[in-house]
């Protein structure tokens, strides 16, 4: 029999929320394929992130980002995970509103400021950023992020919980 078609969920979120880690777990639960938009590009390049950063700049990091969220966020049945700054581009964001299940993977900022240390050093957009700059970032990105569907809170939640929360919203949709 073939399966029910049905709208893909699309993780947006600031970087270090979650995306990809509680994004794997909910694809689990709810039985769809996960991927993983960064995973793809760093597949693509055969680079990791920080790489392509420094030996081809972000123009070009991004334009691949393009592609392959054009090229995934149509398809049905699965759970992405996206970039933090795929909703930058406003024709991409309108992409995955029209086709997709949005849901934003929220924090505050006091809560975010502890994961950090964990995660600068494979994130080259907050390198070389002081403190205050870097919650300018966070701010101006969570503007872009208020145009969803769903949206979960995990302050305080672990992965786990996350990814829970992520497959009941889904499931009550
Ligand atoms: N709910 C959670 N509780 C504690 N730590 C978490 C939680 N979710 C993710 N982490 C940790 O935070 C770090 C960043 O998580 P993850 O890579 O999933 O974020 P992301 O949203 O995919 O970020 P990016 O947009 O940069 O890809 C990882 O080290 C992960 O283990
Ligand atoms: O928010 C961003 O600009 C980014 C988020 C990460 O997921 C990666 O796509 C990359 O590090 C850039
Ligand atoms: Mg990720």
């Amino acid at each position: 029999m073939m399966e029910e078609a049905k709208k893909s969920v699309i993780l947006v979120g600031f970087m270090g929320v979650g995306k990809t880690t509680a994004g794997a777990l909910a694809a689990q639960q709810l039985d769809r394929t996960f991927v993983d938009i960064d995973d793809e590009i760093v597949k693509a390049f055969d680079m990791t992130i920080p790489d392509i950063f420094s030996a081809y700049g972000e123009d070009v990091f991004r334009e691949k980002e393009r592609e392959l969220v054009e090229a995934y966020c149509t398809a049905s049945n699965q759970v992405i995970s996206l970039g933090g700054g795929v909703f930058m581009n406003d024709a991409l964001r309108r992409l995955c509103l029209e086709h997709g299940l949005v849901v934003h993977l929220d924090m505050s900022w006091e809560a975010w400021t502890e994961r950090l240390d964990d995660i600068i050093d494979t994130r080259p957009v907050l390198q070389k950023k002081n403190v205050d700059e870097i919650e300018s970032l966070f701010y101006e990105r969570k503007d872009l992020y208020k145009d969803h569907h769903m949206k979960v809170m995990t302050d305080g939640l672990s992965e786990e919980a996350v990814a829970e929360a992520i497959v009941s919203a889904v499931r009550t949709n």
